[in-house]
């Protein structure tokens, strides 16, 4: 396979597409917003002790702000990054960097990591510029992005839509507060998080990771029970048995107990659905309201699965899942139990987690 760069100079500063040349045509056909121009960006940029640089909100920042929006600066197929020998590779891409206009070459290399491969490999997102085509997956550098530090409860939740990343607050932020993302799946174990993050050179020191003992055992203890319910409910839901909406109710907690923000899109709606089925109109209209709003969040206004739950909070009994778990028990078969598994599966929004993030 042979790889060129691509450049657009005009996309929000520059963008260097290192690609086959099945992918040339997309370069200038990408539908990109617009960088979000700041005149007053909500955070500066701090040297951070121990971490490198990091981000600080400079004013409170409210839960759903938009706090960032970028398009790439590279991008870079699978392809190249799996393949080439190490030489070849780190000359190709220095050369692809040059490629780009000054100010944003500089920003570039402003990223964490020694060479312009580490810089790559480190900080970027998975991203597929043309749809499922083959040849389609690449790394995609936002050199701004990869200024937010990690943490296992980060106050920001992200998104990527085409080429599009945006980045939104989980909360309220107070001035002062550091901004962060998780690089990794928030709902692993302490030691399960802390050996992923060794990809990345450090030690997590977040307010979770430095509970002590007690504190971590606990919190442990809260993301198995997690992982169990879903487990459960998956099989009790598939299995056709009595549906137990509380299980919904506690999943939800355990979610909000353990800080797990950027999650909350998928536990409400399975909440929702739960005691949709077991017709309980004011729960599913609670949370299904509260679903539709993390779902608006975590991936955007137009998100389907917003729609999905706005549709249950206006209207639960036309709603697919109502009555569906007490009609099972009474032996009426008004939606095959398998079917409506699946249904709470495909309702469940894989929430885009950081472990998306690539790592050597
Ligand atoms: C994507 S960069 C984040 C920005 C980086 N601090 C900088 O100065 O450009 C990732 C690197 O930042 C540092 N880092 C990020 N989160 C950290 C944390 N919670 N504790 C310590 N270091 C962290 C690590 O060196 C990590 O490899």
């Amino acid at each position: 396979m042979e790889y060129c760069t691509f450049l657009n100079p005009h996309m929000n500063g520059g963008l260097v597409l290192l690609s086959s040349e099945v992918n040339v045509d997309v370069i200038d056909a990408f539908p990109f917003e617009r960088t979000l121009v700041y005149e007053a960006p909500p955070f500066y940029l701090q040297e951070m002790p121990g971490k490198g640089f990091g981000l600080i909100a400079n004013r409170s920042i409210l839960k759903g702000e938009v706090v960032m929006k970028n398009t790439p600066a590279l991008l870079v197929q699978f392809g190249p990054h799996l393949e080439l020998d190490g030489e070849t590779r780190l000359d190709f891409y220095e050369k692809a960097v040059r490629r780009l206009p000054k100010e944003r070459q500089d920003s570039f290399m402003r990223q964490y990591g020694e060479d312009v491969f580490v810089k790559i490999d480190r900080n970027s997102f998975r991203l597929f510029i043309n749809g499922e085509r083959k040849y389609s997956g690449h790394l995609g550098c936002f050199p701004d992005v990869s200024k937010f530090n990690h943490d296992c409860r980060p106050n920001l939740h992200y998104r990527i839509a085409n080429i599009t990343h945006t980045v939104i607050a989980a909360r309220n932020i107070t001035a002062g507060e550091e901004l962060t993302v998780s690089y990794i799946d928030g709902t692993l174990s302490q030691a399960d998080r802390q050996s992923r993050l060794d990809d990345w050179g450090f030690k997590c020191a977040c307010a979770v990771c430095s509970a002590g003992a007690e504190g971590i055992a606990a919190s442990d203890a809260r993301l198995e029970r997690i992982h169990e319910i879903e487990d459960g409910l998956e099989k009790m839901v598939a299995a056709g048995g009595a549906i137990t909406p509380e299980l919904g109710a506690e999943l939800v907690a355990l979610y909000e107990q353990e800080g797990l923000l950027t999650y909350l899109g998928h536990a409400y709606t399975r909440a929702a659905l739960l005691f949709s089925m077991v017709a309980d109109e004011e729960q599913a209209v609670r949370y299904a309201r509260q679903a539709a709003e993390a779902m608006v969040r975590e991936h955007g206004p137009g998100a389907g699965d917003a729609k999905a739950m706005m549709g249950l909070a206006d209207r639960p009994r036309e709603h697919w899942s109502w009555g569906v778990g007490t009609r099972a028990e009474k032996g009426e078969d008004t939606v095959a139990p398998t079917k409506a598994a699946g249904k709470v599966q495909s309702e469940k929004v894989e929430t885009l987690r950081m472990d998306n993030i690539v790592f050597g």
